[in-house]
């Protein structure tokens, strides 16, 4: 067995701390959306330039989506170390200084966009920019002290990864791609208000004006239950489209149904723990009914 010393120890937890400013688990489904983005722009099985091709653009993508979160994390130190849920980040804790964070996030943003621009193509690199742009900027520092409707309109950013990967391959945006961007868009409310729902006193804490803030429990529980009916409609596009068959078409009424049960049943009947579970659904229904395009698609 192998001891460490503990300038590697240091170094270990140092690396663990920039790593968690990037927010991997979320980025990890964005990437992943993207890449579904990219597989769905190449007709068939991609060559081995176009894999090529797709890894270069989801790293471009992860290290420009890491730099976004890791500049919300330098923002909003102040208002994390005053929730529960992230008082623990190197930036609220102090771990991590301003400038070091500031740093990180440019390295990040630097680097992904010259490797979209050099090896994939600039117009990924500016939509990619335009969207850490809506991130970073726009939904952080504007919209979320602002406006219980920030998660809406900030989703637009959520829900750009798909356009970004068929951008990659494509050199332009089609309509299958903003028909992905709308099922994210439609997406963000119902899996954003799940969780402000249990999380509530922690954002009135926070001073931040999210819905269940302001509108209060019942409201947003109707929302949720709202947006999970035009999701599941949403849904349906690729198919009606014609862009997936019958394989999408089950899974995406399965998950959408789903997540309408859910929407209605917290709606109906509210408890913290429904909520939680109906967060943690919204993230199997997204994942669920991507992981279905890609199968899809090359299945039939
Ligand atoms: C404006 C849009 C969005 C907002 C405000 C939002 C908000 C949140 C929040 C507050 C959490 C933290 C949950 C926790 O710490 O317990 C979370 C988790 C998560 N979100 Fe979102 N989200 C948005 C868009 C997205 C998008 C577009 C994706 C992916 C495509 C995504 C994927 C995830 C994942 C995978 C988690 C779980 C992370 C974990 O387990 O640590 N979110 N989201
Ligand atoms: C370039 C590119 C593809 C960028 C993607 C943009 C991006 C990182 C979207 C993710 C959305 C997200 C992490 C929301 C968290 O909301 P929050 O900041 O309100 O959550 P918090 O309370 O956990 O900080």
């Amino acid at each position: 067995m192998t001891t460490l010393t503990s300038g590697e120890l240091g170094l270990r937890s140092r690396v663990a701390q920039y790593y968690a400013l990037a927010k991997p688990r979320v980025i990890q489904l964005i990437v992943f959306c993207a890449l579904i983005g990219m597989v769905l722009a190449v007709p068939g099985w991609p060559t081995a330039a176009e894999l090529l091709r797709m890894a270069i653009a989801c790293l471009g993508i992860w290290l420009v989506a890491g730099a976004a979160a890791a500049f919300n994390c330098l923002v909003e130190k102040g208002i994390d170390s005053r929730m529960k849920r992230t008082s623990w980040r190197p930036t609220a804790k102090g771990e991590l200084s301003d400038r070091q964070a500031l740093m990180f996030s440019a390295v990040l943003v630097s680097v992904g966009s010259l490797i979209l621009y050099i090896w994939i193509n600039p117009l990924t690199m500016w939509l990619t920019f335009a969207t850490f742009v809506g991130y970073a900027v726009i939904y952080t520092l504007v919209l979320k002290p602002l406006t219980p409707q920030n998660i809406v309109i900030g989703g637009a950013s959520g829900a750009m990864p798909p356009v970004l990967g068929w951008a990659a391959m494509r050199g332009d945006v089609g309509p299958e791609a903003l028909i992905l961007f709308l099922i994210i868009f439609l997406w963000t409310p119902p899996h954003f208000w799940a969780l402000a729902l249990y999380r509530v006193e922690d954002y009135r804490k926070a001073g931040l004006p999210m819905l269940p803030v302001t509108h209060g429990n019942v409201f947003t529980r109707l929302q949720v239950f709202l947006y999970t009916l035009i999701l599941f409609a949403g849904c349906l596009m690729p198919f009606v489209y014609g862009m997936s068959s019958w394989i999408y078409l089950v899974a995406a009424v399965v998950f959408s149904t789903g997540f309408c049960v859910y929407g209605f049943a917290l709606w109906r009947n509210y408890s913290d723990a429904l909520a939680r579970r109906t967060f943690r659904f919204s993230l199997i229904h997204l994942s669920g009914v991507f992981a279905a395009l890609l199968v899809d698609h090359y299945l039939l």
